[in-house]
């Protein structure tokens, strides 16, 4: 057994831009010998996507619209994906979405839209994902999707999006009690802040990357190539004993109160 996906085909969801985790475990999956899909959600993200796509070496992966929080655009988007590869052998899903307003002050204010929202684009799109890709892994596989410590106890400001992420992290064990039989293992990476596109939507984000730094076991932040290289393992063969699994990739932070 080992970690090179040399003729295995992964979908990456929700790269953004150069410093997004999707692209981190881009990086290490491309370095491992894989084909890649991306799928961006937004036309002014495609551009960003497609120039990152172009910049590997060797075959450009496909880039190929799919909004996660649309039934049909999911469908349409693995229609697409039966087309031109046939088989996937996983997805690294790096989707979430919360307004900002729901990302600051007391939760108990949260909307009833908001909460929605947050669950729908962060949490549920993980179900219909793994739903609509489920005939196209027909050789087994394995799919991962990003969490936070904010989904496990309360972190000041991550208001509605810990509630998503508690959601998401019990989505992860159903859906791997569910798709276990069919050979795909499902897990979720808890990563550690990481200055992202979507961080600038967390207020006092620096007051928490400065808190990882003077208290995590590691005495640092994360980067999302560490990330990725977790991703890598519970992509591969390496991990095939794995599912229903959180690894926590934070410098250690999470076992500090
Ligand atoms: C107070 C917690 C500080 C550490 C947060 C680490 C983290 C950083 C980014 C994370 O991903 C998102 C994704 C979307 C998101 O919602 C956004 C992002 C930007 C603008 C906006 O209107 N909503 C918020 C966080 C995430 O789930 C967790």
């Amino acid at each position: 057994m080992t970690f090179s996906l040399k003729g295995k085909t992964f979908v990456i969801m929700g790269i953004a831009n150069k410093r997004s985790i999707g692209w981190g475990i881009a990086r290490s999956l491309h370095n491992a010998g894989a084909q890649l899909i991306f799928t961006y959600n937004r036309d002014r993200m495609e551009k960003n996507v497609r120039d990152l796509a172009e910049g590997l070496e060797g075959e450009t992966p496909l880039v190929l619209q799919c909004d996660v929080s649309n039934d049909e655009s999911i469908q349409s988007f693995f229609h697409a994906v039966k087309e031109k590869v046939g088989v996937i052998h996983g997805i690294a899903h790096c989707v979430a979405f919360a307004n900002r307003e729901d990302l600051e002050g007391e939760f108990v204010d949260t909307s009833r839209e908001g909460f929605l929202l947050a669950h729908n684009v962060s949490s549920y799109s993980l179900t219909a994902v793994a739903r609509e890709a489920r005939p196209l892994m027909t050789e087994g596989g394995s799919i991962i999707t990003i969490t936070y410590l904010g989904g496990e106890r309360v972190v000041r400001n991550y208001n509605v999006m810990g509630v998503a992420k508690a959601s998401l992290e019990a989505n992860v064990k159903y859906l791997a009690n569910d798709l276990g039989k069919d050979g795909i293992r499902v897990n979720a990476i808890s990563a550690g802040p990481i200055r992202t596109l979507s961080a600038k939507g967390i207020r006092d984000f620096n007051s928490v990357l400065n808190e990882i730094e003077e208290r995590a076991p590691l005495r640092r932040s994360v980067t999302a190539e560490e990330v990725g290289d977790t991703a890598l393992f519970l992509l591969s063969d390496l991990s095939r004993g794995v599912t229903g699994e959180n690894i926590h990739v934070d410098s250690g932070f999470h076992i500090i109160s």
